[in-house]
């Protein structure tokens, strides 16, 4: 079978994947069997409460993390099959954005230098640099001059905008933003995801966007998937699942104050923690 992508082939894939750390007594299981699925230009809002599984899912698609069963595909290919040299191509490929911009950025760098090295890793083409790297800085509406300075004279939305940059700059197939706002004040937040929102658009980023915040997801996704004790409880489109949840816990998500007791299913009560 052809390897090439086809239209309705999704960028990502995972079937019935697990995820088991430990063994024996101390096993533990922390994704039961997760089915998902991301289709190029679209966004998988990924959503559930601190120790849900989601990070854990983010790690086992960049292979920092093996899945005890179950596939996950990337562009048609089976990730635990790739050769070294599709492993590294699928590696520059799925970009992340961590959470927390002030260990992101290496500090002895200039964000020039950072951003020259994510578009041109080898070198090759030293003199396109700096056209470059005033395009990334203009796209997160920061003054192209400041490619000139170091991580530790911006403030923390800054330094999340070069993030941002730095991923888009390496033009990836897969973004995948992970608590990208979690570690920022409110209005800061707000900032963020006011750019996510619009460079999905202009840009036509396929992502899955991590945050244990419904409300946050749901601003910036075309498919929401929601994670309980990791499993998948709801998945389908962003407004079917914010406006109408059919699953108690996504209506705990939407209802409650962070950190609320827990919700009903039928007479059980579930203690969130
Ligand atoms: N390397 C590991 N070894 C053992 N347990 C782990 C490991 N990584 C994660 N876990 C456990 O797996 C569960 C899920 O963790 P994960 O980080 O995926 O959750 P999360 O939904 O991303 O939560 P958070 O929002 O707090 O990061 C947690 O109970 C965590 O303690």
């Amino acid at each position: 079978m052809s390897a090439a992508i086809t239209q309705n082939q999704p960028v990502l894939e995972l079937r019935d994947v697990k995820v088991t750390f430990g063994s024996g007594r101390s096993a533990a299981t922390v994704l039961k069997g997760v089915n998902a699925s991301i289709h190029a230009g679209k966004t998988l809002g990924i959503v559930g409460e601190s120790g849900s599984g989601k990070s854990t899912m983010a790690k086992a698609v960049v292979g920092l993390v093996k899945p005890s069963d179950g596939v996950i595909s990337f562009s048609g290919r089976d990730v635990t099959k790739m050769s070294g040299a599709e492993h590294r191509r699928m590696r520059r490929a799925v970009q992340m954005v961590p959470q927390d911009p002030y260990s992101s950025l290496n500090p002895r760098r200039t964000i020039g230098q950072t951003l020259a090295e994510a578009i041109d890793p080898l070198r090759a083409n030293p003199k396109e640099h700096s056209e470059k790297i005033s395009y990334w800085l203009s796209t997160i509406r920061l003054d192209p001059e400041v490619a000139e300075r170091y991580p530790h004279e911006f403030s923390g939305g800054q330094r999340q905008r070069i993030a941002i940059a730095r991923a888009l700059a390496v033009q990836p197939k897969l973004i995948i933003a992970d608590e990208i706002t979690s570690a920022l004040d409110l209005s800061v937040q707000a900032e963020i995801l006011n750019l996510i929102g619009r460079l999905r658009k202009e840009l036509d980023l396929t992502m899955a966007f991590i945050s244990h915040d419904l409300d946050v997801v749901h601003h910036v996704s075309d498919e929401i998937l929601v994670l309980f004790h990791g499993e998948v409880v709801e998945h389908g489109d962003v407004d079917a699942v914010y406006g109408n949840p059919q699953h108690p816990y996504t209506r705990h998500l939407i209802d409650s104050v962070p950190g609320g007791p827990g919700f009903d299913i039928g007479e059980r009560r579930v203690a969130v923690v």
